[in-house]
């Protein structure tokens, strides 16, 4: 699989210094990793977000490590050429960098993913340190973390007052002194983040978190109103109603089924008129067959 990706993290911060943008989106499965994929996105992310806009729960946190890994190997087989982020999910980097380190090697082995991404500050630096350490591509992720919302007491935007900016800024600093090729700013007021963006040399992706951040991601599901919840959020974009587009298209079949237009005279398959005749004979013969049966049944019980 190595090599085989239009970009990797020696580019990526390249693409910073030269004021390039990065476009990332998340994607979890064959045929949403393929379209993105073909669309030209520059990083794909297999986001613990699927437990919200795949699973149907109400958080990240029931996402366990298997389900990651299940989504990050469909991805990985539909966009065999993008450098694929896959996120490790509530708890399993916390207990051991042992264990840390176990569940980061199966993301990599079982789930093709080229990078893992975090939540989490300076707090887990000595995780991210040794990932790298590893060999493996680390993507930070502060700001609103959701994993820790049942913490922070809902989603809510980060680094309004001074102490707020002061701490994610050293969170920050922390990671990229860890080795983390990059940090999702999660969000996060713009100043503070564009203050963030200028202040390290690796790139920053922002959701929610304003026009200094040297990228942006997006949720796939929220981008085209594909039945997810978060769609009308202010920092989303929306760029098409798919969800509506699948509604009114299900309910056409539906209604043609009903009304018998469905199937119509395009879509079936004749047999030639030889065949049909022997056929309706061949029936025909079985069907005097199984009434004679039938009847010497009723005759033998009486
Ligand atoms: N579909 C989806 N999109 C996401 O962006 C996303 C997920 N799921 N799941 C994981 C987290 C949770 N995220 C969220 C969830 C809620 C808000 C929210 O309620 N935002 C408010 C602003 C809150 C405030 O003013 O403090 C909003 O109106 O945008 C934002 C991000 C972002 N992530
Ligand atoms: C919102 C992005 C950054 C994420 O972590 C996810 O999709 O899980
Ligand atoms: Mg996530």
């Amino acid at each position: 699989m190595a090599g085989k990706q239009a970009l990797n993290i020696v580019k990526m911060k390249k693409m910073k210094q030269e004021g390039i943008p990065l476009s990332m989106l998340t994607a979890y499965d064959y045929p949403s990793a393929k379209i993105a994929e073909e669309a030209g996105i520059d990083i794909i992310l297999v986001g613990d977000s699927l437990g919200n806009v795949v699973l149907g729960y109400d958080s990240t946190i029931p996402v366990t490590l298997d389900d990651m890994v299940y989504h990050s190997r469909t991805v990985a087989r539909g966009a065999e050429h993008t450098f694929i982020v896959a996120d490790m999910p509530f708890m399993t980097y916390h207990s051991s960098i042992s264990e840390s380190l176990q569940g980061i090697r199966r993301l990599m082995q079982e789930g093709h993913a080229h990078a893992v991404k975090l939540e989490g500050g300076a707090g887990i630096a000595d995780v991210v340190k040794a990932t790298v350490q590893a060999g493996v591509p680390v993507l930070g992720h502060i700001g609103l973390t959701p994993q820790s919302v049942n913490q922070i007491g809902g989603y809510r935007i980060q680094g309004k007052d001074e102490a707020d900016a002061r701490r994610l800024m050293a969170d920050a600093k922390a990671l990229e002194q860890a080795g983390a090729f990059g940090i999702v700013l999660e969000l996060v007021t713009e100043e503070v983040a564009t203050a963030i963006s200028k202040e390290l040399s690796i790139p920053t992706i922002g959701i929610g978190a304003g026009r200094g951040c040297d990228g942006q991601v997006l949720v796939y599901h929220d981008l085209i109103q594909y039945a997810s919840p978060y769609f009308s959020k202010r920092f989303v974009k929306t760029y098409a109603d798919v969800g509506g587009m699948i509604r009114s298209s299900i309910e056409q079949y539906v209604s043609d089924v009903k009304g018998r237009a469905f199937p119509a005279a395009e879509h079936v398959f004749s047999a030639d008129d030889r065949v049909v005749e022997s056929l309706e004979s061949l029936y025909g013969q079985a069907k005097g067959q199984a009434q004679e049966q039938a009847k010497e049944k009723v005759e033998s019980q009486s």
